[in-house]
């Protein structure tokens, strides 16, 4: 018993394809991710990241092959209303409430996920703790991006996916980034981060989304041939 559970893994993508727009976007991918697993998706622009962050926040469905949460299918209605209560998602919108302060865009989520008290110490990790009771339309990017991450903190639910949670970040929030992905993971937590830029994540799978339409030359390759370079 404990054999059989140890071999299943919790994120299981079985020659997974996924369409957008009628257009094939993902091809055959394979991943499996165990507990306290993480996964790097990089790639050129378009080429699918985002795309496949949606699929397993199931926004889109694979076109071809399956999404196994514990070897059950996602798309499965029963499922899928079990399998969303464990995704945290962070994107490029932030869905901050300008009128509200920084303490209520956290703890209103907070709430909705009928917790509390976590909300405070997770905006003070995250260095914003001379904030919280400001107005959040005073936030610059980084700082948002900052208050995305209390919600991680505050939500706390086992599979983080994370599109660019990097970007608008200084060094330090680049640190605290990886270290709360590290700290999630040894809890047993998945993460998924989709990025262009670099993130320290040990032992992290990394998979590279190939281009979606032939190599043309570029606007940087056409300055590197040019004479004045
Ligand atoms: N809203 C949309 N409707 C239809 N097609 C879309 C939409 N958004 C993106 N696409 C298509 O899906 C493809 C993959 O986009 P996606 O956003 O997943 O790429 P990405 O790798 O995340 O890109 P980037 O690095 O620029 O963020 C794009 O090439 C685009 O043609």
């Amino acid at each position: 018993m404990f054999l059989k559970k140890a071999l299943t893994p919790r994120l299981l993508l079985n020659d997974v394809s996924c369409m957008r727009n009628a257009q094939q976007i993902l091809r055959h991918v394979n991943v499996s991710i165990h507990d306290g697993g993480a996964l790097v998706l990089t790639g050129t622009n378009g080429s699918g990241k985002s795309t496949f962050l949606r699929m397993l926040a199931g926004f889109s469905k694979p076109s071809a092959g399956q999404v196994l949460w514990n070897g059950h299918d996602i798309t499965e209605s029963g499922v899928f209303q079990q399998y969303k209560l464990q995704l945290n998602w962070l994107s490029l919108k932030d869905a901050i409430n300008e009128r509200l302060t920084v303490l209520e865009n956290v703890k209103w989520h907070e709430l909705l996920e009928g917790k509390e008290g976590k909300s405070l110490p997770a905006l003070q990790l995250m260095g914003l703790g001379r904030l919280a009771k400001e107005k959040s339309r005073m936030l610059s990017m980084g700082q948002r991006k900052r208050v995305q991450l209390a919600r991680l903190l505050a939500i706390d639910r086992p599979i983080w996916l994370l599109d660019e949670p990097s970007v608008a970040l200084d060094d330090d929030g680049v640190k605290l980034l990886e270290y709360i992905i590290a700290e999630h993971r040894k809890k047993g937590g998945i993460v998924i981060v989709a990025t262009h830029l670099p993130i320290n994540i040990e032992d992290a799978m990394n998979l590279k989304l190939p281009p979606r339409f032939p190599r043309k030359m570029t606007f940087v390759d056409m300055l590197d041939r040019s004479e004045l370079m």
